[in-house]
């Protein structure tokens, strides 16, 4: 089996004494996308840096396709989705992309309009970054990614911010590059999103490893086999959905703090208890959108293991 294309080992970093990242080991490997989750702070951002050699660790160590992270060998492999700020604000999308493409000595003549329709951007091609929407500028972001061809990408949110389409869009590109050989390594607060992409999941959380595996084993694993999910037209109180919890018999799991967020109960999703949630709702004059049962999600794992993390509890 070939190596890994990322291995950290040991990873420790503190900052002005106050350890951020504290004994990580993981990997990532060719041809796979490995998504590292965790809530802020977990030391996500400090652990990419330490591997793409933006940062130095205290101890541990790391190697980029057997480099030390930094040196030219690993630079050469290594991409990374630039945010807004690494772009050329004033240049065309067609010629920050055709730029790059001269760059890496690739017929940007053919390969950028091809790259523009498959970002869907050759109705912006002759607009300049600055105007372009978010969304707009980071499908750019990724395909000047795509373009230097890395061994190992580096993708911050890749789709944060992106409209259902778009974001399916990128999606296919990311997955695309995986099956060409690249090993993409994501951060992502979007469960959704590490749920349809990623191969293997590693969840961080106070510098830490708490745990890894594929996103089903992770379910089968860590997900409340017996879960009801409801969305509601407004978002529950939590006093409210208390109350519907209590009116079925079972516990709250997670309350919605967003207006399109889910309450998760826990409980046997029996005929009756549907039949009680339906019922309370229509008596408190709540309209209910969406209602779920059954094997949870990739979400739910997350929430369970974090909260456990947060409380010091064991799995
Ligand atoms: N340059 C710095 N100086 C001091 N503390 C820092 C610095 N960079 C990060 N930290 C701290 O290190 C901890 C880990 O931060 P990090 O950005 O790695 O977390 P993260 O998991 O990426 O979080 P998020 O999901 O919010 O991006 C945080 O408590 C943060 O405040």
């Amino acid at each position: 089996m070939p190596s890994p294309a990322l291995v950290i080992d040991d990873l420790h970093v503190a900052y002005a004494g106050r350890g951020v990242v504290d004994g990580l080991s993981l990997t990532a490997g060719a041809g796979r996308i490995t998504a590292v989750l965790g809530p802020n702070g977990a030391g996500k951002t400090t652990t990419i840096e330490c591997a793409e050699g933006l940062r130095r660790p205290d101890r541990g160590t790391i190697a980029v396709l057997g480099h030390r992270p930094g040196s030219d060998e690993a630079r050469a492999a290594v991409g990374v989705m630039l945010q807004d700020g690494g772009l050329p604000m004033g240049r065309s999308t067609r010629d920050v992309l055709t730029l790059l493409a001269r760059l890496r000595g690739r017929d940007a003549g053919t390969e950028v309009p091809a790259l523009l329709e498959r970002l869907d951007l050759a109705d912006v091609a002759r607009t300049s970054v600055r105007r372009l929407s978010g969304g707009q500028r980071q499908r750019v972001a990724l395909g000047a990614a795509m373009l230097s061809e890395p061994a190992l990408l580096f993708l911050d949110e890749p789709s944060a911010g992106l409209d259902p389409h778009s974001r399916r869009a990128v999606w296919d590109l990311v997955r695309a590059l995986r099956d060409g050989g690249t090993a993409v390594v994501l951060t992502t607060h979007l469960l959704e999103e590490a749920e349809a992409l990623a191969d293997v999941v590693h969840v961080m959380a106070r510098g830490r490893l708490v745990v890894s595996g594929s996103p089903r084993e992770l379910v089968e694993r860590h997900a409340a086999p017996d879960t009801v999910r409801l969305r509601t037209a407004a978002p529950l109180a939590h006093e409210a959905a208390e109350d519907l919890a209590l009116a079925v018999g079972a516990r709250v799991e997670t309350v919605p703090a967003m207006p399109d967020d889910v309450l998760v109960l826990r409980r046997d999703p029996a005929p009756e208890v549907l039949a009680g949630i339906t019922s309370w709702c229509a008596d408190h004059d709540v309209r209910l959108t969406a209602l779920e049962v059954g094997g949870g999600t990739l979400e739910d794992a997350y929430l369970r293991l974090t909260a456990l993390e947060a409380t010091g509890g064991t799995r």
